[in-house]
């Protein structure tokens, strides 16, 4: 992570003027519904740009300019607060948090008690006043002094009960927002309703919070991180409510029936000192790709009213909190094509191809869109300005068109009405569109996939020997090459009695692979080569996996409600091949695993007994870098093959459950946040010696 972030260079008064008016004219849209030409790194980049011309120039400051003020001061509102509703300041990394925390406490003087760490949730803020226990009224941030009355939206947000569980008079503070499956479902019904679309979750929560007069009803989300009594209301609960610390007044808030963040896997903690709330930071951020809502970064705050009392406000933002932002995972960009694929499995996914843009550390040319009905649900058209979202290490996606910036030019995406690869017909009668064909429409993918280096292994057979196969009428799938006669190998072209040997030998010797291998081979949709293994460890035997029900599988790590029927069917559908490799005599059993006890016998162990006596036993270990030294001939998969006979778990991306990093050379970003995390850094060489006996 960059401490630094970038900024947008202002040449003279001129360039600073416009950019002060294309910032307030931004937020504006921003704040009013998500319209913004703008995606947050520009406005941001813009912002800082205005900032340090203004610091350079002090004498050039209009008074528009955004700087220093809530919302950028683009945004305005007729119902008072109580109490003011701020911003937050930022920092960019753990060096500016630390830099910030020592300020604050030589504000203070004296260390601050008790951190609280959040999520820093990415909607709108929101004061919703309660009067003896009934929602009355829900009003924006607006400038902070003022906001928005927008009660009408009352009874549409999940998690803000319109009655709290004791008749207090109260006001929440907290974040509105849409959860993934909210932003479909808008998307969706504005789709049916008017053609268009939102451009994502936060801009889709802000123009369905301020439109009074809409059709159709999009559900909303609120998190609570905040309570303000009244400021003239004296009882018991105001007092304590004033004098309680932040994470107590969170659980007050829970039981009296309002969401929090409590129950995600980013819960709000305390810490007691910086170095554990840099370890939460590098949890929350670490679990940001596989939240079912948008955060933008991490809130620390003083748990301790106390402290924060001490502390106080500046104009724009309290000093006794600071946000921690994360790098962005959204920009607009312009959608060029769409490539349409069928896959190994005769899956027939589109393709999107991008106009490059600069994300989460990559440049991202090409996102997935899913299949025809996200296409259509989101009305995507070619050439338009689109939302890409990435996050961690999952697929770019493209989330949907900014409808404002459409010129009109865009043009409808063509749907394929024939396989794109055989041109033999569609079953589109499930979301996911297939050729009819299915597997065998692609039996060379599959065929190349399953032979290849982490499955069979199967050395000397490649691509155009495959095909000379196929053309021949001698395979028609993988396992089909188990049953090559050396008569039938040496009958074809440039097959020589070397090369046919060989060729014989190789495929031999790929009959002994360790069931993971061979179940990697058969490329079930939606395993890959980790999930493979674990599959295997797990059942230890093909029977055993056969023999298993949705449930079952389940078992699996990783493999949750919705995986896990589809690796049934898809072993259904395998079923003559997997037979066909039996009758090869393919190995079939996992060495060293054991399948799981029969349900009734000996009572379950919890999850999987960890191997005991293992070097690596019970550890959880990522791998980073080029490999050096013992290790360098070693593909990624045989390294995590290799921790996984030592007994410990391969994973891919390092959190504060991970036990070591082994780092080769030109380790980078999970380098970085191993060493923010304080876990341990081996070198490639340091790993092989210590499971030398394994390698
Ligand atoms: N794309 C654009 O044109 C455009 C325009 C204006 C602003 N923006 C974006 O908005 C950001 C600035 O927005 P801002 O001034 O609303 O402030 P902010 O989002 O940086 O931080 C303050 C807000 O954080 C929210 N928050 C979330 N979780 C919280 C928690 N746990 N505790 C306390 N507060 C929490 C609150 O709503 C609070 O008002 C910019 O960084 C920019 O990315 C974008
Ligand atoms: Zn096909």
């Amino acid at each position: 992570m960059t401490e630094t972030p970038p900024i947008t260079v202002l040449a003279d008064d001129t360039a600073y003027a416009e950019a002060v008016q294309l910032a307030v004219d931004s937020a504006a849209a921003y704040y009013a519904d998500g319209t913004s030409t703008l995606d947050d790194d520009a406005y941001d980049r813009l912002v800082r740009g205005i900032q340090a011309y203004e610091e350079a120039h002090p004498e050039a400051v209009l008074p528009s300019s955004p700087t220093g003020k809530v919302a950028g001061g683009a945004v305005v509102g007729d119902v008072p607060h109580t109490v003011p509703m701020l911003s937050l300041d930022n920092v960019f990394g753990a060096e500016q948090l630390a830099d910030w925390a020592a300020g604050l406490e030589r504000r203070l003087g004296r260390p601050v008690t008790v951190w609280s760490v959040e999520p820093k949730l990415d909607g709108l803020a929101i004061s919703a006043r309660y009067r003896h226990g009934r929602l009355t009224q829900l009003v924006t941030r607006g400038d902070g002094n003022a906001g928005e009355d927008v009660s009408h939206a009352i009874g549409t947000i999940v998690g803000l009960p319109d009655r709290l569980a004791d008749a207090v008079t109260v006001e929440l503070r907290g974040e509105v927002m849409m959860t993934a499956s909210q932003f479909e479902e808008a998307c969706a019904k504005r789709q049916a309703h008017d053609g268009t679309t939102f451009a994502n979750p936060r801009s889709a929560a802000a123009g369905t919070l301020r439109t009074r007069e809409r059709p159709y009803v999009c559900e909303l989300t609120f998190f609570g991180y905040g309570v303000v009594p009244s400021p003239d209301d004296q009882s018991d609960l105001a007092t304590s409510l004033r004098e309680l610390p932040h994470s107590q007044i969170m659980d007050w808030v829970a039981g009296q029936g309002v969401q929090t963040t409590a129950a995600t896997p980013v819960a709000g903690i305390v810490a007691d000192t910086l170095e554990r709330v840099q370890e939460r930071i590098g949890e929350i951020a670490a679990a940001r790709p596989e939240l079912p809502f948008g955060i933008d970064g991490i809130v620390i705050k003083c748990d301790l009213a106390a402290d924060q009392a001490e502390a106080g406000f500046s104009s724009r933002a309290p000093r006794w909190a600071v946000a921690y932002k994360l790098p962005a995972t959204e920009k607009i960009t312009k959608l060029l094509r769409v490539e349409w694929n069928t896959g190994r499995t005769g899956v027939i996914a589109p393709r999107a191809v991008l106009e490059p843009v600069e994300l989460d550390g990559s440049i991202v040319t090409y996102a997935t869109l899913h299949n025809v009905a996200d296409i259509t649900r989101r009305g995507l058209m070619l050439g338009d300005s689109v939302t890409v979202y990435k996050a961690g290490d999952v697929i770019p996606r493209v989330e949907a068109p900014v409808v404002h910036l459409r010129t009109g030019d865009e043009q409808p995406i063509p749907i394929p009405q024939a396989c794109p690869s055989c041109g033999d017909a569609i079953d589109s009668s499930q979301e996911r569109w297939r050729c009819v064909r299915g597997r065998a429409c692609r039996a060379i993918a599959s065929i190349i996939y399953a032979v290849g280096r982490d499955q069979l292994d199967i050395e000397g057979l490649a691509e155009n020997r495959i095909k000379q196969f196929l053309d021949a009428g001698l395979i028609s799938d993988f396992a089909d090459l188990f049953f090559l006669t050396r008569d039938q190998l040496l009958g074809l072209e440039r097959m020589g009695e070397t090369s046919t040997d060989n060729l014989l030998a190789a495929i031999e010797q790929a009959k002994a692979r360790p069931l993971s291998r061979v179940f990697a081979a058969l490329g079930v949709r939606g395993t890959g080569r980790s999930m493979s293994r674990r599959i295997a460890r797990h059942f230890a035997t093909m029977d055993a996996i056969r023999a298993a029900d949705a449930e079952a599988i389940q078992q699996v790590e990783g493999i949750g409600p919705e995986k896990a029927p589809v690796v049934v069917t898809e072993l259904i559908e395998l079923a003559p091949l997997i037979d066909k490799l039996v009758q090869a005599g393919v190995n079939m059993t996992e060495p060293g695993a054991m399948p799981p006890a029969e349900p009734g016998a000996t009572p379950p162990a919890e999850g999987e007994p960890a191997p005991i006596g293992l070097p690596l036993a019970s550890m959880s270990v990522v791998v980073t870098g080029a490999m050096t030294g013992p290790l360098a001939s070693l593909s990624r998969n045989e390294v995590n093959e290799l921790i996984e006979r030592a007994g410990g778990k391969a994973s891919s991306s390092v959190s504060a459950k991970t036990s070591m990093l082994v780092a080769g050379e030109k380790a980078g970003s999970k380098r970085t946040k191993a060493e923010t995390l304080g876990v341990r850094i081996v070198s490639p060489e340091e790993f092989a010696s210590q499971v030398s006996a394994f390698l």
